[in-house]
C-alpha cells in the first residue's frame, strides 16, 4: 500500500494498515521532523517494527539528507525478526518502484552469535569468545605476520581475508538476516561479525542491541562512527533504564581479585622477561608516555586496544598519564596494591555502604593511592598488554576487571554507591562477600546519546506511566503518547480476580503469601483454568523462590495432580538450557494437542521476548504483582536517589516498575490482531494498580470484570473463550473499525485535512486527538499511598533474574 504523510510517500508492504501504525507513525515522522525525542507505546502485536521501519526507511530514501537510522532492540530474536521485516519492506519497495535501491541493511550480534571460526565458535561463553578472537585478530601479531615474522597459523584466518577485500564493500548491498550473513560470509570465508563491524559506516540502517549505543566499553568501539545527524529507534525499551544502571555497575568478589593477583604476577614475570630480551621496547613506552602520548596516539588504525576505558568520552581526563604509573613495574606493584586493599576489605563482616569519595579517602589513608592514577588504570594497563605483545589475554580478564573498577570508582562519584555485602543471603553463616559498584542513576549512561543524536523514539508495548522515562533518563519529548487498540472483536480479556470461591482475598504480598487458604485458592484458580483454557497457558510468579514454595505447597495439596490430568506441566529455572528444552517441549504439547501450562517467573526470560502467539498461549495467569525485593540495598540506595534526585517517589517507583513488568507478562499471549487470549491478573493489590496498566490494557477492562472470585472468573473466561475461538468473519475487517484499505486511509486523511483546515492543524497533529491517543500524564493520576507496607520481599534472585 502506498500512501502519504504530510508530503512522505511511504510505501507499505500490507495491502491494509491498522489505525494505530497510521498514528504511530505520524507521531514518530513528528519526533524526526522537529529533531526531538518520542516515548510511544504501542500495543502488543499491532505491527510496531513494521510502522517503524517503513516510516524511518521512507524518510531516509525521499529527503536528500539521507539520515541513517539506528535501530535498537532487545534480544538476538527481536533483532532477526526486525531484519526479517526489513527485508520484507526492501523487497515490497523494489516491486513498487521497479527497482532495487542502493540500501544496506545489517544487524550486529555478539561474536559468539557470529563466529566462524571452528575452535572458538564452538565455546559457550560469550566472554571467552570475545578473548579468544581478540587474540586471533591481535592488530600487532597481524603486523608481524605481513612483515613475515610470526606464523599465519596464530590469526583467524576469515579475520584476515577481510583484508583482501573492497573495504568500501565488503558485503553486497541489500538486507542480511543473521543467518544470510552467516551464509554468504561462509562462502566468501570472511568472518560475519567484522563485516559487519566494518560495514556500519556504509549502513543505510543498523539493527542492533542497545548496549552497543549504551555501554561506554563497547559503544566507543562499535558506535563511535554514526553519523550524528542518524535517528535513533529504542524498540521494546521498557527496560532501558536498567540496561543504563548495568552499563556502569560491576561486582568484585574475592575469586576475581584472587585470578587479578594471578595476573599481575604473570604481567610482571613478562616485564621481566622483556627487560632481558628487548628493554627498548618498555623504555620507548615510557618516553611516549613522558611526552604525554595516549594510547589512542599509538595504536594504528586496525588495532583495538586491550580494554576500552569503561566511563564516557566525555569524562576521559585530557591529560598525560601520571608519572606514578609510566613504569611498567610501578604500575604493576600500584595494581597489587589497589589489590590487596581490596582483599581487605572483603574481610569486613557487616554490611558497608558508601560513597565513591568516602571509598576513595579511605584507600589515600591506608595506601596512599590517589585517585589521578586510578583514573588511568584501564588505559595503562590496556598500554602495557601491547607493549609486552601479550596475546594470552585471557589470564588477565580479572585484572582487567579490576583496572575497569580503578576507573569507574576514581571517575563517578555523583549517582554511585558502593555497598559491600558480606554474605550471599541473610540467614549465610559462611562469608562470601561481594563488593558492588552501583550506578543508580540511569541517565548518566545514555546521556551521550541524547547529546549527539537530535532524534531518539523509545518504544515498547509496555512503558506506562510515559512521563517516568523522561523523568529517569532526564530527557526532554516532543511527543508521548500511548495508542489504544482498535480491535472489530474482543480479541482479549482483562481479568482481575481479587478472591477465591471461598471469598478469601488472594495475594502474594510477603505476610499472606505463605497462608495455606492463599495457596489453595491461588491453585484452584490455576486448575480452573487449566480446565477451560485450550492449548497452552502461562502462568507467572513473581520470584523464582515463592514459585518453588508455591509449587511445592501444590503438590502437597494434590493440586498438581489435577493440572496434570489436563495440561503437561513444565517450569521456567535460571538456567538457560533448562528452560530452553522446558519451552520446546512446551510448544510441542501445545501443538499435538495435550496441551500444556508453562510455570514461569516475571522478568525472566519467558517473560522478556518469548512470544505465545495463538494456541501456544490461551490464558496467562499472573500470580500476585512482581514488585522488586524491597530489601536489596542496591534497590533502596536506587530508590533513594530517585527520591532526591528526580523527585520520584520510592512507591511511584516500585509500583511503576512492577507493573510494566506484569503487563509485559500479559502481552506475551497477545501477538496480532487475530490473536485472542485471557489475562487473569491474580492479587487483590491489583485493582489499585488498574490505572498503571498501559492504555491498550486497561481500555479492554471492563467495570464488571474486576474485583471477580474464580468461580466469577471462570465463567466470564469460558463465555470469552467460547465466542473468540469462533473464526473470523472477513466482513468484520472491511467496516474500517480496526484495519484500513487504502481508500479508508485516504478518506480518513481527507477528513482530517477538513478538520485540521478548519482548526489550523497539519495532519500529524490533529491524528493522536482523534485516535485515541492519551498523553500518559492524564491516565496515570493514581494515589500510591502506603504502597511501601505492602510491597513484598519476594527474592534476591528476582534481582538476579532482571540482571
Ligand atoms: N498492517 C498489517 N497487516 C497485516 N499484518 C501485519 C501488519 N502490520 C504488522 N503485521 C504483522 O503482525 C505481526 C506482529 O507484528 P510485530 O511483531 O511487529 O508487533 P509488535 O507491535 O512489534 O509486537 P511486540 O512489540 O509486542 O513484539 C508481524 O508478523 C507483522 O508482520
Ligand atoms: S575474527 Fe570472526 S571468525 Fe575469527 S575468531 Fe573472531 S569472530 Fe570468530
Amino acid at each position: 500500500m502506498k500512501f502519504f504523510i504530510d508530503d512522505l510517500p511511504i510505501l507499505f508492504p500490507y495491502p491494509k494498515i491498522y489505525p494505530e501504525q497510521y498514528a504511530y507513525m505520524c507521531d514518530v515522522k513528528k519526533c524526526i521532523d522537529v529533531g526531538g525525542n518520542g516515548v510511544l507505546e504501542m500495543p502488543s502485536g499491532t505491527g510496531k517494527t513494521i510502522a517503524l521501519l517503513a516510516l524511518s526507511v521512507a524518510y531516509q530514501m525521499y529527503y536528500p539528507e539521507h539520515r541513517k537510522i539506528i535501530y535498537c532492540s532487545r534480544t538476538m530474536s527481536e533483532i532477526e525478526k526486525a531484519l526479517i521485516e526489513l527485508e520484507k519492506l526492501m523487497d515490497y519497495r523494489a516491486k513498487e518502484l521497479g527497482h532495487v535501491e542502493n540500501f544496506r541493511g545489517l544487524g550486529l550480534t555478539s561474536r559468539k552469535n557470529l563466529c566462524l571460526h571452528p575452535v572458538v565458535g564452538k565455546e559457550k561463553k560469550g566472554t571467552v569468545v570475545d578473548e579468544m578472537c581478540r587474540r586471533l585478530t591481535n592488530g600487532q601479531l597481524g603486523e608481524k605476520v605481513r612483515a613475515g615474522e610470526a606464523n599465519a597459523d596464530e590469526l583467524c584466518s576469515w579475520h584476515e581475508k577481510l583484508y583482501e577485500k573492497d573495504p568500501a564493500n565488503l558485503i553486497p548491498p541489500g538486507v542480511y538476516s543473521f543467518q544470510q550473513l552467516l551464509d554468504y560470509c561462509k562462502q566468501e570465508g570472511t568472518c560475519p561479525y567484522f563485516t559487519v563491524r566494518r560495514m556500519m559506516p556504509l549502513c543505510n540502517i543498523v539493527i542492533y542491541s542497545y548496549h552497543y549505543i549504551i555501554d561506554p566499553k563497547v559503544a566507543v568501539r562499535v558506535s563511535k562512527d554514526l553519523s550524528k545527524d542518524s535517528i535513533v529507534i529504542f524498540d521494546e525499551a521498557h527496560n532501558i533504564d536498567n540496561v543504563c544502571i548495568e552499563a556502569l555497575s560491576m561486582d568484585i568478589d574475592e575469586d576475581m581479585l584472587q585470578r587479578a593477583t594471578r595476573g599481575a604476577n604473570d604481567l610482571s614475570r613478562k616485564v621481566d622477561q622483556v627487560k632481558k630480551v628487548d628493554s627498548s621496547r618498555l623504555q620507548d613506552e615510557y618516553e611516549k608516555l613522558v611526552a604525554g602520548l595516549r594510547e589512542s596516539d599509538m595504536l594504528k588504525e586496525s588495532e583495538e586496544p586491550f580494554m576500552e576505558n569503561p566511563i564516557l568520552p566525555s569524562d576521559v581526563l585530557q591529560e598525560a598519564i601520571p608519572g606514578s604509573i609510566r613504569r611498567a613495574e610501578h604500575f604493576i606493584s600500584f595494581m597489587k596494591r589497589f589489590i590487596e586493599y581490596l582483599k581487605t576489605r572483603m574481610k569486613v563482616l557487616h554490611v558497608i555502604s558508601e560513597t565513591p569519595t568516602s571509598f576513595l579517602q579511605h584507600l589515600k589513608q591506608l595506601t596512599y593511592i590517589d585517585r589521578k592514577p586510578l583514573r588511568f588504570c584501564s588505559e595503562r594497563l590496556s598500554m602495557l598488554v601491547r607493549t609486552l605483545e601479550v596475546s594470552d589475554i585471557e589470564e588477565f580478564t580479572s585484572l582487567k576487571d579490576i583496572a575497569t573498577f580503578a576507573t569507574l570508582v576514581s571517575t563517578y562519584e555523583n549517582g554511585f554507591m558502593l555497598i559491600l555485602e558480606p554474605y550471599e543471603t541473610e540467614n549465610a553463616t559462611v562469608p562470601n562477600p561481594i563488593l558492588r559498584f552501583t550506578c543508580m542513576d540511569a541517565s548518566i549512561a545514555i546521556k551521550p546519546v541524547f547529546d549527539r543524536f537530535p532524534s531518539v523514539v523509545i518504544t515498547s508495548g509496555t512503558i506506562s506511566p510515559l512521563d517516568m522515562y523522561p523523568r529517569m533518563l532526564n530527557f526532554d519529548t516532543v511527543v508521548q503518547e500511548s495508542y489504544a487498540m482498535t480491535l472489530d472483536r474482543r480479541a482479549f480479556l482483562p481479568l482481575i480476580v481479587t478472591k477465591g470461591s471461598d471469598q478469601v482475598a488472594i495475594s502474594s504480598r510477603f505476610e499472606i503469601r505463605n497462608d495455606p487458604s492463599v495457596v489453595r485458592n491461588y491453585g484452584t484458580l490455576l486448575m480452573e483454568f487449566v480446565k477451560i483454557t485450550p492449548d497452552g497457558m502461562v502462568v507467572f510468579f513473581p520470584s523464582y523462590l515463592y514459585m518453588e514454595s508455591i509449587i511445592s505447597m501444590w503438590q502437597g495439596m494434590g493440586i498438581l495432580d489435577e493440572v496434570w490430568k489436563y495440561k503437561l506441566i513444565l517450569v521456567e529455572t535460571p538456567d538457560a538450557q533448562e528452560t530452553a528444552l522446558a519451552l520446546e517441549t512446551y510448544r510441542k504439547a501445545c501443538l499435538n494437542g495435550r496441551g500444556a501450562v508453562l510455570l514461569s517467573v516475571a522478568r525472566g526470560k519467558v517473560s522478556e521476548g518469548i512470544d505465545f502467539d495463538h494456541y501456544y498461549g490461551r490464558t496467562v495467569l499472573m500470580i500476585g504483582i512482581p514488585f522488586q525485593y524491597t530489601e536489596s540495598r542496591i534497590l533502596k540506595a536506587r530508590l533513594e536517589f530517585l527520591r532526591d534526585n528526580y523527585q520520584i517517589r520510592e512507591n511511584d517507583f516500585l509500583s511503576f516498575d512492577a507493573m510494566r513488568h506484569a503487563a509485559q507478562c500479559l502481552g506475551r499471549v497477545l501477538r496480532g490482531k487475530d490473536d485472542y487470549g485471557v489475562m487473569v491478573l491474580a492479587d487483590r493489590r491489583f485493582l489499585r494498580k488498574r490505572s498503571q496498566l498501559p492504555k491498550w490494557i486497561a481500555q479492554g477492562l471492563l467495570d464488571a470484570n474486576v474485583n471477580l472470585s474464580t468461580d466469577m472468573a471462570i465463567a466470564a473466561a469460558k463465555k470469552f473463550l467460547r465466542t473468540a475461538a469462533q473464526p473470523l468473519n472477513p466482513k468484520d475487517q472491511e467496516k474500517g473499525v480496526s484495519v484500513w484499505n487504502i481508500e479508508q486511509l485516504q478518506s480518513y486523511q481527507k477528513q482530517q485535512k477538513k478538520i485540521n483546515d478548519a482548526n489550523g492543524l497539519n495532519d500529524a497533529d490533529s491524528m493522536s486527538d482523534n485516535m485515541d491517543v492519551t498523553s500518559e500524564n492524564d491516565s496515570n493520576k493514581d494515589d500510591h499511598k502506603n504502597d511501601l507496607n505492602n510491597n513484598e520481599k519476594s527474592t534476591a534472585d528476582v534481582i538476579q533474574t532482571t540482571a
